[in-house]
């Protein structure tokens, strides 16, 4: 078996089959080889190329997060050969820092996989999908490149309202489905209890849901069956043109951009010269491959297939998700479902806490954002904070995500304002629509006839006895309860119409520590709405400070004003001089606040005369000063711009 094999040697090997214990029997003999050898052995000296397409299998999982997709995921790797089984590689697909310390998923990875099924070879092409509800929209790009999916719920949890989300993208997308409970395992689990959700939410039979356990490998191998078995093969021919759907791309320093695909026609390969359907533009190919899934180079890439696509594309943007790629001489018409990436729905200013930094900042954030053409950049600048900028974001996740990379990886340290959504008004006279990101730029009401603001229908699961506190956190969210259904003897599942503004900073933290964890909350799009907005400004001896203005409900504007004035009082320290803190619509002022004078000896408990110890004590004030932020004569501590707006409901 080193050598390379005779073509009779490969067909019969397609019809070997494994022992009891693991072994392969052929022709009457019996050689050790491992399932996963073996399928390494079969994919180096397949032609791919020729690889038949209703031997193709293109799949995602989905899942809430937490409930194991990353982990049945690296078993299947496994299964497959892909990856050898080993304690370190533990979750291959999570490839970045901040996946692998947060456990969640943020840019979805692929690769293809060989499996040995009733004597016949599968191209098996795993597609992996970020976990989180930010991430929708990567989700639904992956599943376009689908043509079926996993659905793993944990056996303990049951479904959450991620499960619901992820589960109707799939099924908007006319995918099958294959329901898997995991964590089996589990002293709690409780697989009858899910499968009875799942009949009653999803409408699928319980006798179609598969038991696992991911983590001890237990009955994986009939996931992968059903793989097989439940999902048709995509409807691609070699003989019709090249025709290529770009679900991924990802940017290299040496290489330009990296653009996954998958072939719904044609084949493609090195010096092809191909065009975008999206921006027009011709490139050369210069190198195509499968995702194994690390990049493995092939001769071509042909109907059927997913893999990767390099052709000189310098930006991010020029790959853009849900675009079609031909072949320049043969135009064909483009694949369905593009759209540009989701709106941004949050926005924060992010400044250099030394404005020394900008440069090193800037390229930071250039250098993130070539594989993330998700956020969107804006250069901005702030009369206390200086030049920094304004980036939209999918969710809070999302930019805490971003921001955390920007300090793991580029050691980079900034102050952040609080996220805003994307307002939208009418003016006075004429139908002209105008959208506001920025709450300072936020018009008075004599020029606008009407306010709009963008709305998210919400998706709430959560064990009953929470229902009462759940309830009233909503409706403190000026929220629109729409439904509300039992999905087992004590879950319920509610839907409520939210104005975005009220979620954007802190109703996830509060749903979790009201229900001790239990409920689970995702949201879609909901369109926008007219509303009572008003513009809040925040004085500090009487001078505003532009990164707290905020935009309210007009109803609630005394409330949070008060709130926000009470919250800043504690978070400024007492300096030398009376501090008035001030909530105002336009002149007239609200809520005050007022912190006394105050002198912080730090050299106090420094009786006796030690001078190394009393250095040492200027030197840490000295630190805590850099820390700080200079408004007026005011000094502010760097986190308190986005932490006074965080509410205790
Ligand atoms: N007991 C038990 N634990 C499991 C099983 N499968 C996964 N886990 C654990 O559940 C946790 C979450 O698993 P992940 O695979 O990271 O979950 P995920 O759905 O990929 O999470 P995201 O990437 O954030 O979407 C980890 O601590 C796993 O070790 C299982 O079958 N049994």
């Amino acid at each position: 078996l080193r050598n390379k094999p005779s073509t009779s040697m490969v067909e019969s090997l397609l019809t070997a089959k494994w022992t009891r214990t693991g072994q392969l029997t052929l022709s009457q003999k019996t050689i050790a080889m491992s399932k996963s050898d073996f399928a390494q052995y079969m994919q180096e000296n397949l032609d791919l190329s020729q690889f038949p397409v209703e031997k193709i299998r293109n799949f995602s999982i989905i899942a809430h997060i937490d409930h194991g997709k990353s982990t049945l995921a690296d078993r299947l790797l496994e299964l497959t050969g892909a990856i050898v089984k080993t304690e370190q590689n533990k979750q291959v697909l999570d490839k970045l820092q901040v996946e692998r310390e947060r456990g969640i998923t943020v840019k979805a990875q692929t690769a293809s996989l060989f499996y040995h099924h009733e004597g016949e070879i599968y191209l098996l092409n795993l597609i992996d999908t970020p976990g989180h509800v930010d991430f929708s929209y990567e989700v639904s790009r992956s599943l376009s490149a689908c043509q079926g999916v996993i659905l793993v719920v944990d056996a303990n949890e049951g479904i959450q309202a991620q499960t619901v989300a992820n589960f109707f993208l799939a099924f908007e997308a006319q995918l099958s489905i294959i329901p898997v409970i995991n964590k089996i395992d589990l002293k709690n689990a409780d697989p009858d209890r899910v499968e009875k959700q799942i009949e009653k939410v999803f409408d699928i039979p319980k006798e179609d849901c598969i038991r696992i356990s991911a983590k001890l490998g237990k009955n994986v191998e009939r996931v992968l069956q059903e793989v097989i078995e439940k999902i048709p093969p995509p409807e691609a021919n070699h003989s019709d043109p090249f025709k290529a759907l770009v679900f991924d791309s990802t940017f290299d320093h040496y290489r330009g951009v990296v653009a996954n695909v998958a072939l719904f026609g044609g084949q493609v390969r090195k010096g092809d010269k191909i065009t975008s359907a999206h921006t027009s533009k011709i490139y050369e190919v210069n190198e195509v491959g499968i995702l194994r899934p690390g990049e493995q180079p092939a001769e071509k890439l042909s109907a059927g297939q997913v893999g990767y696509l390099i052709a000189g594309m310098k930006e991010i943007t020029e790959a853009q998700i849900g675009d079609t790629l031909y072949l320049q001489e043969q135009p064909v018409e483009p694949l369905p479902g593009f759209k540009p990436a989701k709106p941004m729905v949050f926005a924060e200013g992010m400044y250099p806490v030394d404005q020394s930094e900008y440069n090193n900042l800037r390229s930071a954030v250039e250098k993130l954002t070539l594989n993330d053409s998700s956020v969107t950049v804006h250069r901005d600048s702030s009369p206390a904070l200086g030049a920094g900028w304004r980036l939209g974001f999918l969710g809070l996740l999302h930019m805490e995500v971003f921001n955390q990379r920007l300090e793991q990886e580029y050691n980079a340290s900034v102050i952040l304002t609080a996220p805003t959504v994307p307002y939208k008004l009418i003016k006075e006279y004429g139908e002209e629509e105008i959208t506001v990101v920025n709450p300072c730029q936020f018009p008075d009401k004599i020029h606008v006839s009407e306010y709009l603001e963008p709305m998210v229908m919400g998706t709430i699961i959560t064990p009953d006895e929470h229902i009462g506190k759940i309830m009233s956190l909503c409706l403190g969210r000026r929220a629109i309860q729409k439904n509300l259904v039992y999905i087992d003897d004590t879950r319920v599942m509610m839907k409520y119409l939210f104005p975005l503004n009220e979620i954007v900073v802190d109703f996830y933290d509060s749903l979790k520590s009201l229900s001790s964890g239990y409920a689970s909350f995702d949201y879609e799009d909901a369109g926008y709405q007219p509303a009572d907005l008003i513009k809040m400004d925040i004085l500090l001896n009487g001078r505003p400070v532009e990164e707290l203005t905020t935009v309210v409900h007009r109803e609630k504007a005394y409330s949070v004003g008060k709130a926000l004035c009470e919250r800043l009082k504690d978070s400024i320290p007492r300096q030398l001089f009376e501090i008035a803190i001030q909530a105002a619509i336009g002149s007239k002022i609200l809520a005050r606040e007022t912190i006394k004078a105050y002198r912080k000896n730090v050299l106090a408990k420094c009786y006796g005369g030690d001078i190394t110890r009393k250095m040492k004590l200027l030197k840490k004030q000295a630190e805590g000063k850099k820390k700080m932020r200079r408004i007026g004569n005011v000094e502010v501590p760097k986190d308190v711009f986005i932490n006074v707006l965080k509410r205790q409901d």
